[in-house]
């Protein structure tokens, strides 16, 4: 029904732990929940790797990784030096249309930041995000330098006309620096995009029922509330 891809200002910023609070948030509001991860990359074939993050943090099931590659470099790069076959656009796509197709809101995380090149032809997430006309809601680091990080994604999503649902800050520390506080007012004031969320930091450890519990608290809940409508 809506697609949701969820894209960072970098890598290890917290998409998978945003991706897993978004499903479980949405889940316990009663909504089916997909997950897709285009192309995963720094894991080996029996590794866990994010889609495996979010079912455990989670307990989203309805999941697809449609590539992997061992080396930890961007999926095309990562792709070309395997020797395997890059990730094309069209079958992301086809992928998170069939998703999409069964389940209330599907949500699509990037590797890396917003134009990191996935695959073939050197498409990005924010492609996915035009050829899908699907909202981008973009993770970020809680401190110092991140905004200069968001502003840039959102001149980004605001140049290929990509509609920016909002921003999360990935892990919010449990005694936020000075800039960190500055962040919550001056983020809106510099993308034009409302900040919907924060993850509390080290929330993503051993005690996934508390994770799955609390997840729907960490974001606006009128913006959730959209999100499946
Ligand atoms: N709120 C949080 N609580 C606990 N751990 C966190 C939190 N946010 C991020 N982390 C940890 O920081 C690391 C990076 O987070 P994560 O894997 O979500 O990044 P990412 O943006 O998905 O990176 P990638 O580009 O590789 O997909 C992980 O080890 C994750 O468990
Ligand atoms: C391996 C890592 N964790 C990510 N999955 C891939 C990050 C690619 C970043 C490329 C870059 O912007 O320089
Ligand atoms: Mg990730």
């Amino acid at each position: 029904m809506s697609v949701l891809i969820v894209a960072g200002t970098s890598t290890d910023v917290g998409k998978t732990v945003v991706t897993a609070a978004l499903a479980a948030g949405l889940s316990a509001a009663g909504r089916s929940v997909a997950v897709c991860k285009p192309a995963q990359t720094g894991v080996g074939p029996d590794e866990p790797g994010d889609i495996a993050e979010v079912t455990r943090l989670s307990g989203v099931t309805s999941t697809v990784e449609l590539a992997r590659f061992p080396e930890p470099l961007a999926p095309d790069t990562a792709a070309r030096r395997s020797g395997m076959p890059l990730v094309r656009r069209a079958q992301v796509l086809s992928a998170v249309r069939e998703l999409d197709a069964r389940h209330d809101v599907t949500l699509v995380e990037g590797a890396g930041g917003l134009l990191v090149r996935l695959g073939a032809g050197g498409f990005t997430v924010r492609d996915l995000a035009v050829d899908l006309d699907a909202p981008v809601v973009v993770v970020a680091a809680a401190g110092l330098g991140t905004l200069n990080h968001c502003a840039l994604t959102a001149e980004a999503l605001a140049s290929a006309r990509v509609k920016c649902s909002g921003f999360v800050i990935g892990s919010w520390p449990r005694n936020p620096d000075l800039a960190a506080r500055c962040n919550l007012d001056d983020l809106p004031v510099v993308t034009g995009s409302p900040l919907v969320g924060r993850v509390p930091e080290g929330i993503a450890g051993p005690d996934v029922a508390g994770f799955a519990a609390a997840a729907a608290e960490w974001f606006d809940p009128d913006w959730l509330e959209t999100l499946a409508t």
